[in-house]
C-alpha cells in the first residue's frame, strides 16, 4: 500500500473508521442476536478530483473488486444517494482483519464502515433541510437493507450485545442488554469460508412447531445467560432453526462444536459459519485452552482467539490516513 501523501502544510485529512467483527445468531437467536468482538477492520477515505482508487491489506485483497462495486464504496454511495447527493471520486484504503465469508461479520463491517464514512464525507448539512442528514437510526436502516438481515449490522454499528426485533410498524428495532462481566468468548476462526447467501439457501421455508418452540425457550434463556447467569449458557445455546440444516456443509465446525458441547462448553456456529464461537465464562475459557494444549479438540483448520466483547460500535475520526493509533476504549 502506498504511503499517504504529506504536503508541506501538514498531512492530508482522511476520514478513518474502524468497525468490529461480529458473531450473529449465538445459537437460537437466528437473525436477531449479535455480539461485537474485539477484532477490527479499519478503512480510511479522502475525496479526490474524480474516479476511485482502492488499496487493500489483509483478507479479501485478491478477491474483492477495486472499483465502485467494492462493498464499502457501495455503502458510501448509498449514504450519499439517500440525501440526494452523488459520491465524489475517493481514495479508499482498507486494513482488513476480519476473514471474508468466515461467519464473523465481514460484510456487515464493510457496510457499516461505508455508511459511517459516507456520512462523514457528506457536505455540511443545510439547516433549512434537516431531513437531509443521516442519524444513527437512518444508518442502521440502510445497513439492514444492504446486508439483508439485521443481526450483524446492529452490533457492528452500536457495539456490545444487540437483539433485533421487528418493529410494530415495519422495520427493525434494536435493544442492547448489558453483558455479564464474566463472559470470555473464544472464537475458532475457520480457514475455510462459505457464502452467507448460499448458506441461507440451505434453510427450509418452514420448520416444525416443536423446533420453533424449543428455540423460543432457548432464546429466552440465552438472554438470562448472557446478562445474569452464564451457568445456563449450555442449554441456552441449543439451536434447531439453522445449525442442523447447515451442519453437513461445514463438517469440521460441526465436529468441533459437538466435542466442545460434549465437554460442557457452550459452542455455536458463528453467524452462518464456518467459524465457531464459544460463550465461555472464565473457568470455561481455561478449560478450552487445557483441552487444546492436550490435543483433545479437533481444531485443525481453525485459528483460536480469545476475543473480548467490544462495547463500542463503528468509530470515525479525521486523521492522516495511517492505520492504528488510539481509538476510544473498546474491550469490556
Ligand atoms: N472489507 C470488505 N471489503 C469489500 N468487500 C467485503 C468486505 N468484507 C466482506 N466483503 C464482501 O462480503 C463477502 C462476505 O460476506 P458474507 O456475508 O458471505 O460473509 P461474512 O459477512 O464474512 O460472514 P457472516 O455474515 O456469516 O458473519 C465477501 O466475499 C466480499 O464480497
Ligand atoms: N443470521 C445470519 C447471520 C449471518 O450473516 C445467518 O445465519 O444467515
Amino acid at each position: 500500500m502506498t504511503e499517504p501523501q504529506v504536503h508541506a502544510g501538514g498531512s492530508e485529512t482522511w476520514w478513518h473508521v474502524r468497525v468490529p467483527a461480529t458473531s450473529a445468531n449465538l445459537g437460537p437467536g437466528f437473525d436477531s442476536f449479535g455480539l461485537a468482538l474485539d477484532l477490527h477492520d479499519e478503512m480510511a477515505v479522502r475525496p479526490t478530483a474524480g474516479g476511485f482508487v482502492v488499496e487493500i491489506d489483509g483478507p479479501g485483497r485478491d478477491a474483492v473488486p477495486l472499483d465502485e462495486s467494492h462493498l464499502v464504496l457501495r455503502a458510501m454511495s448509498r449514504a450519499f444517494a439517500t440525501v440526494g447527493q452523488t459520491l465524489p471520486g475517493v481514495h479508499l484504503r482498507c486494513w482488513n482483519r476480519i476473514p471474508h465469508g468466515g461467519g464473523l461479520g465481514s460484510s456487515a463491517a464493510a457496510i457499516v464502515a461505508g455508511l459511517l464514512l459516507g456520512r462523514a464525507l457528506l457536505p455540511t448539512p443545510d439547516p433549512a433541510q434537516p431531513d437531509r442528514t443521516l442519524s444513527d437510526a437512518d444508518l442502521f436502516d440502510l445497513a439492514c437493507e444492504l446486508e439483508g438481515h439485521p443481526d450483524n449490522v446492529a452490533p457492528a454499528l452500536f457495539g456490545g450485545l444487540t437483539l433485533c426485533h421487528p418493529a410494530p410498524n415495519g422495520g427493525t428495532r434494536v435493544v442492547s442488554p448489558v453483558v455479564h462481566p464474566d463472559l470470555r468468548p473464544i472464537a475458532f476462526e475457520a480457514a475455510a469460508s462459505s457464502s452467507t447467501k448460499q448458506s441461507r439457501g440451505l434453510l427450509p421455508a418452514t420448520v416444525p412447531h416443536a423446533d420453533a418452540a424449543a428455540n423460543a425457550a432457548a432464546a429466552g434463556l440465552l438472554v438470562l445467560g448472557l446478562t445474569q447467569d452464564p451457568s445456563v449458557l449450555l442449554p441456552a445455546t441449543a439451536d434447531r432453526l439453522h445449525q442442523p440444516y447447515r451442519a453437513a456443509s461445514m463438517p469440521a465446525s460441526t465436529t468441533l462444536i459437538a466435542d466442545l458441547r460434549a465437554a460442557g462448553l457452550p459452542a455455536v456456529v458463528s453467524g452462518a459459519g464456518p467459524s465457531v464461537l464459544v460463550l465461555c465464562d472464565q473457568s470455561q475459557q481455561q478449560e478450552v485452552h487445557r483441552l487444546l494444549d492436550a490435543g483433545q479438540l479437533p481444531a485443525d483448520g481453525f485459528t483460536v482467539r480469545d476475543v473480548a466483547i467490544c462495547r463500542t460500535g463503528g468509530q470515525v475520526r479525521a486523521d492522516d490516513g495511517r492505520p492504528g493509533g488510539v481509538w476510544a476504549e473498546c474491550a469490556g
